[in-house]
């Protein structure tokens, strides 16, 4: 376990309130808890639906826990994201947790070069190095100049996938969650993202992710948390 942890999972406990079932009570995970430091990369494993997406949502703040800590490690400090407070989540995002979705939610009319060169500009860097920044990950991960100066809208699930992972990467958060970045990706792309994620490694970032590509796991992992040990459902039955 590493000595300072920039994340510490402590004792959630998650479950659903199905409203249109007359609030029928989903329990999905419990008891989960684990811990990630500089450099590590920690893959959620385990069946489909045993609570993967869903942990790494409570850990950017998306889903509320019903119970326990995510202490998140802020300078000397140690914040919970469990909390609640949606100011403190919306700091630790902008600070300190990154995030890269499954898909891009493409704001309209916005170019591709400006979907990826806006977080550095939200962080006061200057218009034309983030442009600069944006465009050479852009050309890493090919995709075609001629489509830098569109709105992604009309791109194709690949392109999308790939301006989308530009943006979340182009930042450097000290943790960064990953869900199936590599999901809608050609087999060079994925080679390529697998690099971008060994060098984030390298320079201390702790990353959390989902992949089910396996190649790209073996390559990236440091560690697998296998999620069926939280199961609240093993428990229930
Ligand atoms: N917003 C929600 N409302 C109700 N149930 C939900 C919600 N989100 C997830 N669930 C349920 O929680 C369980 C865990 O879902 P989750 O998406 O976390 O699983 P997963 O391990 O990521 O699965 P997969 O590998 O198939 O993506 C599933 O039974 C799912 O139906």
């Amino acid at each position: 376990m590493p000595d300072t942890p920039l994340l510490s999972v402590r004792d959630v406990a998650k479950s659903f309130t199905l409203h249109l079932r007359g609030g029928l009570e989903l329990p999905v995970v419990a008891n989960v808890a684990f811990e990630l430091g500089a450099g590590e990369c920690a893959v959620l494993g385990g069946p489909s639906g045993i609570g993967k997406s869903s942990i790494l949502r409570m850990v950017y703040g998306n889903y509320a826990v019903d119970r326990g800590a995510i202490l998140v490690r802020q300078g000397g400090e140690a914040a919970d994201l469990a909390s609640g407070d949606p100011r403190l989540v919306m700091r630790l995002r902008f600070t300190t947790i990154g995030y890269v979705s499954q898909f891009l939610r493409a704001v309209p009319r916005v170019p591709a070069l400006d979907v990826v060169a806006e977080p550095l500009l939200q962080r006061g860097l200057g218009q034309d190095e983030a442009r600069r920044r944006a465009a050479a990950l852009l050309h890493r991960l090919r995709l075609p100049e001629a489509l830098f100066g569109l709105p992604p809208a009309t791109f194709s699930g690949g392109e999308k996938q790939r301006v989308n992972i530009a943006r979340g990467f182009v930042t450097d958060h000290p943790i960064l969650l990953l869900d199936e970045p590599t999901a809608s990706l050609d087999a060079e792309n994925r080679d390529t993202v697998a690099g971008m994620i060994e060098e984030k490694l390298a320079r201390g970032t702790a990353i959390l992710g989902i992949f089910h590509d396996e190649v790209v796991r073996a390559r990236v992992a440091t560690r697998i948390i296998d999620v069926a040990a939280f199961s609240a459902r093993r428990d229930a039955a």
